[in-house]
């Protein structure tokens, strides 16, 4: 999909909301378990109650690895559901993916053209090289890890070089050098809000996708004061907070009131 698209539905919706599919067999109602594809059946229900308050949707590729042949046909289903009902989403794999080139242009392969989702997260600590094969594929967005929202981020990802950059400086400033460097968009933790300002002074105009709001204890409030741009420039996430919300058979009910409640918040911000 291409961003003018995608930051129209921004504006349509005024919502700037990513609804993260981490579909936990052990976490969804057991009433489910009767049905064939249970996963995809969940998220079927999830997908119908909340896209009128979404913009984007974000299964976790490991939810659906884990469960084998199974998870990847839900998977599957899933994505091509989305496409079909919902060709106005914006689709992410969060696959977390990072390998040499000849390797990466494989994983590009498989969630660009079989599975046919808009965007992918990819971990940048491999350079450019593992990082091209995505790129070069210019109808869609290739999501670098930049700082992200768990306690670890702190072990490397702020860590000063010798330019005086911390590692996720180099990461925005390296990256925007690369051929095709407009298809990027980069992953920022919700529960850092404090780096927002330094983030924005290097990429004044990047979509930045930002998990980490509730379950982890992030709020909108803050990511909005630094991260907002003039075309919105965010894709903020949440996973637990609308897909656990009930676990019984008001379980959609329930996601759609959680992601109505956050939209509007967002209608305060755009
Ligand atoms: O820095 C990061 C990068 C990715 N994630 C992923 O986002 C969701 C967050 O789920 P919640 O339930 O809303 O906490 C999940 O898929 C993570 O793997 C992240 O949290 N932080």
């Amino acid at each position: 999909m291409e961003l003018p698209k995608l930051i129209k539905q921004i504006r349509i919706k005024k919502s700037f909301l990513c609804v993260g599919l981490d579909t936990d067999l052990a976490k969804i109602p057991q009433y489910l378990h009767k049905q064939p594809n249970p996963v995809f059946e969940f998220n079927r229900q999830i997908i119908d109650a909340t896209a009128k308050y979404a913009v984007a949707f974000k299964p976790n590729i490991a939810f659906y690895e884990a469960l084998g042949i199974q998870g990847w046909e839900a998977l599957k289903d899933t994505i091509t559901y989305l496409n079909d009902q919902y060709p106005e989403i914006f689709t992410i794999a969060d696959a977390k993916r990072g390998d040499i080139g000849n390797t990466a242009s494989k994983y590009a392969q498989a969630f660009f053209e079989n599975l046919n989702f808009d965007a992918i997260t990819v971990a940048p600590y491999m350079g450019k090289d593992s990082i091209e094969p995505f790129l070069s594929y210019t109808n869609k967005h290739t999501i670098l890890l930049v700082l992200t929202s768990n306690k670890g981020a702190f072990d490397f990802q702020t860590k000063i070089d010798v330019q005086n950059d911390a590692l996720y400086e180099s990461v925005l400033k390296t990256s925007k050098t690369w051929n095709n460097s407009k298809q990027l968009m980069y992953v920022v933790g919700a529960t850092k809000p404090e780096y927002f300002k330094s983030i924005r002074k290097i990429v004044p105009n990047a979509f930045l996708l930002v998990p980490g709001v509730g379950a982890q204890g992030g709020n909108l409030k803050d990511v909005c004061q630094y991260g907002l741009t003039k075309d919105c420039g965010l894709l903020v996430n949440s996973s637990r907070g609308i897909l656990y919300a009930a676990n019984g058979k008001d379980f959609a009910k329930a996601a759609e009131l959680k992601a109505k409640a956050l939209q509007e918040e967002m209608a305060s911000y755009v």
